[in-house]
């Protein structure tokens, strides 16, 4: 019972505590909240915190009840942000415990170092984010709060019954590629990316969209992302509403089921689901929500580990491997051959899932050593949206007329 604790007061009088040695058994009234080695966060929490040594259990819980009556001032405001700041840790510790690098939040700020009269932070103390996807996700979450602020999912599900009719996704690939006997294709209109910078100028998303179902595109991914894709949900809802047929995938970084609400409104037929983003009670989650909705979901992963979480997931029709690491850009498509080696391979086959091979693909000799693999569709953007004439795009990357 012996220890160093450092208390955090919360509004409600109870006390959370982090210990370097976990106490055993934990007192009921107290959470065990972080380890010792998180305490450097903890220091730089905006709430008021002391810490005692050498303390018993009964004293720690006096001296929390005491002190937090001293507390009882704090506002409401100040309540809510320590509620975010927790929930955020707790997030992040569990998505940690499976293997998921990316922090879905910034931790609270990094401290403030003083030279003479200058302040400043250093680079990768606190909240700058590891690299692009954790940049990206961090943005997300700030942008779809002020989206829900506007739109909230009480009006999104009256939305709902408005929404154009949901078409069969996981279908039309499997109907693709029975008919063509070459994996199903998602086409993707994409304008931008943080890896490729501007990869079309003159980007008409209808027009793209059109020349790709011309091309025998069995779906269609739209990039809704604003900020890193120069996407946007104006795009997906105008090439649903232009009498295109292909089924479409909102290609989003949800972090929030409210995104998936939203992207059926907007006319979507398959939402993305990233496992490098989203622990796997998020997923189970979603996935049950998209069901509701009558959405397919395409649960993306990039390594062995997050394909073993996805695979222990019930319910999962659809499989993406991406070739491309989000993190780091590196892009290898024998990441494909390799995850679908072995028992993982047989385990996809016994379960019916559909796979789709994802990014780097420009040759038919990609497309082969995909298909080889034991993909049956593919998610195509750079190689056939750069070309002058995205059908012809499409004629050259599989080498032949998948149209008729
Ligand atoms: O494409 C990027 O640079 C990127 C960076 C960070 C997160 C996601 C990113 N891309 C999403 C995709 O995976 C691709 O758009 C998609 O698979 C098509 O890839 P490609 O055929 O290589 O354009």
């Amino acid at each position: 019972m012996e220890g160093l604790y450092v208390i955090n007061l919360r509004a409600n009088s109870s006390a959370i505590i982090s210990a370097h040695q976990f106490l055993n058994p934990i007192p009921s009234k107290f959470t065990i909240l972080r380890s010792m080695q998180q305490t450097h966060m903890l220091n730089h929490s905006p709430f008021k915190q002391f810490s005692v040594s050498s303390m018993k259990a009964q004293q720690v819980e006096i001296s929390a009840g005491l002190a937090s009556v001293s507390d009882a001032g704090i506002s409401d405001k100040d309540a809510l942000k320590l509620k975010e700041w927790e929930v955020g840790m707790f997030q992040d510790e569990i998505a940690a415990s499976q293997g998921i690098k990316i922090r879905r939040r910034p931790p609270t700020g990094p401290p403030l170092h003083y030279v003479g009269p200058f302040e400043f932070h250093l680079q990768n103390e606190g909240n700058t984010p590891r690299d692009v996807l954790e940049e990206i996700v961090w943005h997300k979450d700030i942008e779809v709060s002020q989206m829900k602020e506007r739109k909230p999912l009480s009006m999104l599900k009256k939305l709902l019954d408005n929404a154009p009719p949901v078409r069969d996704f996981v279908g039309a690939l499997k109907a693709a590629n029975s008919r063509t006997g070459v994996p199903g294709l998602i086409a993707e209109v994409k304008k931008a990316s943080p890896s490729r910078g501007v990869l079309r100028e003159d980007f008409d998303p209808i027009q793209i969209a059109k020349a790709y179902e011309k091309g025998g595109a069995a779906c269609l991914s739209v990039l809704t992302d604003e900020k890193f894709f120069q996407g946007s949900f104006e795009n997906l809802e105008a090439i649903r509403n232009s009498g295109v047929q292909c089924p479409l995938l909102c290609k989003e970084f949800v972090v929030d089921a409210w995104q998936i609400y939203y992207a059926r409104v907007k006319g979507a037929d398959a939402v993305l689901l990233i496992a490098a983003v989203l622990p796997d009670l998020d997923i189970k989650y979603m996935i049950k929500l998209c069901k509701l909705l009558g959405l397919a979901a395409l649960v993306e992963v990039h390594d062995e580990r997050e394909m073993d979480r996805v695979l222990a997931i019930q319910g999962i029709e659809l499989v993406g491997i991406n070739n491309r690491d989000l993190g780091t850009f590196k892009v290898d498509i024998s990441n494909t051959k390799k995850l679908l080696e072995g028992e993982r391979g047989e385990r996809i086959r016994e379960k019916g899932i559909i796979v789709v091979g994802e990014s780097g693909l420009f040759t038919p000799a990609d497309i082969a050593y995909v298909q080889g693999a034991g993909v049956r569709a593919v998610l195509v953007g750079e190689s056939i949206v750069k070309q002058k004439d995205p059908t012809a795009g499409i004629v050259e990357l599989f080498g032949k007329d998948i149209a008729s």
